[in-house]
C-alpha cells in the first residue's frame, strides 16, 4: 500500500495567494488571502513580494495548527523559468534564480516555487512544481510567428488545463495520454489549449497579447493599431503593457474584470456590455475553431473550465458555436490546487518519473 503524504500547497496569483493542505488527496484546508490594489502597490517588482506573501504562508499555517514538522512535501505553482516538459520537477538552485529574475517574464506565480523552497529547505523538506506556466511541448510549426524576430511561445495555464483534460478523460473512459482535446481556461486570462496525446502542441500566449481578449487582458491586436499607439508619445512601454494585460478586455471596455459585474450590467439593459461580453464568447469560439484545425478534426473533447465557466449563459454562446466539432464539457472554477497536490503524488509513489530542472 502507497505511504500517506502530507503535502503543502503554495498557488500566488495576481491578486490572491492560495494556501491548501492535503493528506494525500483528503483536503484539509484551502485558504485563499486576496490581496487589494493598494496593498500590492507598494511593490516594485514580483520578487519584492517574496517575504509578504512568504509570511501570509506561515501564519495561515499557525492559525490553522499545522505544525511545519507534520509535512512531508511542499508543492508551489511553477512560474517563468525556462520552458519545460509537462512534468513534476524538484525545486533546486537553478530554478530559484531563473525565477527570481522571471527569465521568461513577470508573473506572480514565479514566487511559487521560491516560497516553496524557502519553506521546505530549513526543514529538509523537498518542494516541487508541476506543469508550470511555461511548460512548453509545441511542434516546430507552432513557432513561427510571421516575423523570425518574435517567436511564438507556449505561456498559458498548462497546471489546470492538463487537470480538467486528464477529468475530461476518465469520465469518457479513456487516458489523457491517449485522447485528444481543446481546453479552454476563462479565468482573468484566457488560454486555448491544443492537447495531443498528452501534449500541449499549441496554445495562445495568455500573457503577451494572444488568444482571445479576457476579463483584463486584449488578447491579439491589429499590429498596426498597436504599433501607433506605441509611437505616439502618449505612454511609456510600462503603461502599453499594463493597457495590454491588466487593463484589457473587459476592463477598458467596461471598468471592470468581474463577469459577475458585467451580468448585473447586462440584466440592467446595458447594450454595450452584452455586446462586449458576448464579443469575448465569439473570440474565444474562434480560437476554438483554430485550435481543431491544427487537431484536423479529431478532437475527443472540447473542455471549458475557469471561473467565467460558472455562467452557463456564456458557456451557451460558446457552445452553440463550437458544438459541432466535438463534444464539450465544463468545469467551472480552477483545480491547480489538487493538480500541484496529485503532481508531487505521482512522482512520491513511483507512477510518475520526478523531472530535473537544468
Ligand atoms: N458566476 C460567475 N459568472 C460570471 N463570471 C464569473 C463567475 N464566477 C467567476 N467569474 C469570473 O471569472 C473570472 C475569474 O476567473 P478565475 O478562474 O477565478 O480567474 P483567475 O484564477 O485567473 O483569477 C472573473 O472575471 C470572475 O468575475
Ligand atoms: C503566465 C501565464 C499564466 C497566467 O496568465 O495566469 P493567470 O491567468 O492566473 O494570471
Amino acid at each position: 500500500m502507497n505511504k500517506s503524504y502530507r503535502i503543502l500547497v503554495v498557488n500566488p496569483g495576481s491578486t490572491s495567494t492560495k494556501i491548501a493542505v492535503y493528506d494525500n488527496e483528503k483536503e484539509l484546508f484551502t485558504e485563499t488571502i486576496k490581496h487589494s490594489y493598494d496593498e500590492m502597490k507598494q511593490f516594485e517588482t514580483i520578487y519584492s513580494q517574496l517575504d509578504f506573501r512568504k509570511n501570509i504562508v506561515l501564519k495561515v499555517l499557525e492559525s490553522k495548527n499545522i505544525d511545519l514538522n507534520s509535512l512531508d512535501a511542499i508543492a508551489g505553482r511553477g512560474g517563468n523559468m525556462k520552458p519545460v516538459d509537462g512534468g513534476t520537477y524538484l525545486v533546486n538552485e537553478a530554478m530559484v534564480e531563473d525565477l527570481k529574475v522571471g527569465v521568461m517574464g513577470q508573473h506572480a506565480s514565479n514566487l511559487g516555487g521560491i516560497i516553496a523552497y524557502e519553506i521546505g529547505r530549513p526543514l529538509g523538506l523537498k518542494s516541487y512544481v508541476v506543469d508550470p506556466v511555461v511548460v512548453d511541448e509545441f511542434e516546430e510549426i507552432s513557432r513561427i510567428s510571421g516575423m523570425p524576430e518574435i517567436p511564438r511561445k507556449s505561456k498559458d495555464h498548462p497546471l489546470n488545463s492538463k487537470a480538467v483534460a486528464r477529468k475530461a478523460a476518465v469520465e469518457l473512459g479513456g487516458k489523457y495520454e491517449e485522447l485528444n482535446f481543446l481546453t479552454a481556461h476563462l479565468g482573468g486570462g484566457i488560454s486555448i489549449g491544443v492537447h495531443r496525446k498528452g501534449r500541449i502542441i499549441d496554445v495562445n500566449n495568455a500573457l503577451d497579447g494572444d488568444g482571445p481578449f479576457s476579463p483584463e487582458r486584449t488578447g491579439g491586436l491589429p499590429v498596426g493599431g498597436l504599433v501607433d499607439l506605441c509611437f505616439s508619445g502618449k505612454y511609456t512601454k510600462k503603461e502599453i503593457r499594463k493597457k495590454i494585460v491588466g487593463n484589457g478586455g473587459l476592463m477598458a471596455y467596461l471598468g471592470t474584470n468581474d463577469g459577475r459585474e458585467v451580468k448585473k450590467m447586462i440584466q440592467e439593459g446595458d447594450k454595450k456590455a452584452e455586446l462586449i461580453y458576448r464579443a469575448m464568447a465569439y473570440q474565444i469560439s474562434k480560437q476554438i475553431g483554430a485550435g481543431a484545425a491544427v487537431l484536423k478534426g479529431n478532437v475527443d473533447a472540447i473542455v471549458l473550465t475557469g471561473g467565467l465557466a460558472f455562467d452557463s449563459e456564456f458557456i451557451d454562446w460558446i457552445k452553440e458555436r463550437v458544438d459541432f466539432i466535438s463534444k464539450v464539457m465544463v468545469y467551472p472554477g480552477e483545480y491547480e490546487m489538487i493538480a500541484l497536490t496529485q503532481g508531487v503524488i505521482r512522482v512520491l509513489n513511483g507512477v510518475e518519473e520526478l523531472r530535473e530542472y537544468k
